[in-house]
């Protein structure tokens, strides 16, 4: 059967509990939210085909438990990962502040080409705030990442922050791509060179025999 996508990336969500990543998962995936707070037990994941600029990708989205008691099981899943979200809640200040743990979680386990981004979720809970937006921003780009804030409740900014991060992850495949291409060119404009040197030296060497 032909493949119905072009590739497929593997993102991780990363995050204290309760601050929302599998509200923001089903909302991407399934348009739902569920009020309801049952944590993740370890890992799950879901699936979603995106397309950006023409190119079919399928996205297989990794949901971990934000409890401490998982992160033994959830580490085993930064290594695979091509995109990370980092979620926290802008009305619960320690998820913010954790942030800091996370990225440190993730620089030591994940790969270093691994792309990035940071959300703060709950964004409906406005007189709830606890995090500014600017406090938000400053984070993100403290560590280079682009910054979201987003509402799994009424949807705001959800499609757009998955899609930027595997937008982010598609650039950096085509610019490895790009890069073997170029060496491949290299290697071969190299070959045909001394190819030609070859052929031009044996023309060379058959013209002295004939001239002897
Ligand atoms: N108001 C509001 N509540 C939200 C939003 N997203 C999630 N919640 C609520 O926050 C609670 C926790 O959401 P979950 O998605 O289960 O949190 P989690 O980060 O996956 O938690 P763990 O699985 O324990 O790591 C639930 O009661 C949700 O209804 C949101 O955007 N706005």
């Amino acid at each position: 059967m032909a493949k119905q996508y072009d590739f497929l990336f593997r993102l991780l969500m990363l995050g204290d509990s309760g601050v929302g990543k599998t509200c923001m998962l089903r909302r991407f995936t399934e348009s739902e939210f569920d009020p309801s707070h049952i944590s993740t037990i370890g890992v799950d994941f879901k699936m979603k085909t995106l397309e950006i600029d023409g190119v079919k990708v399928r996205v297989q989205i990794w949901d971990t438990a934000g409890q401490e008691r998982y992160q033994t099981i959830t580490k085993q899943y930064y290594r695979r990962a091509q995109g990370i979200i980092f979620v926290y809640d802008i009305t619960n200040e320690p998820s913010f502040l954790h942030i800091a743990k996370w990225i440190s979680d993730v620089e030591e386990y994940a790969s270093d080409k691994v792309q990035r981004i940071l959300v703060g979720n709950k964004s409906d809970e406005e007189p709830m705030r606890r995090v500014t937006k600017t406090e938000g921003s400053k984070l993100a780009g403290r560590y280079g990442m682009d910054f979201f804030e987003t509402s799994a409740s009424s949807s705001s900014n959800i499609c757009e922050s998955f899609t930027h991060v595997t937008e982010l992850v598609l650039q950096d495949h085509k610019r490895d791509v790009d890069n073997l291409l170029g060496s491949l060119d290299d290697y071969l404009d190299k070959v045909t060179l001394e190819e030609e040197k070859g052929r031009q030296d044996n023309e060379e060497n058959s013209q002295k025999t004939c001239a002897c």
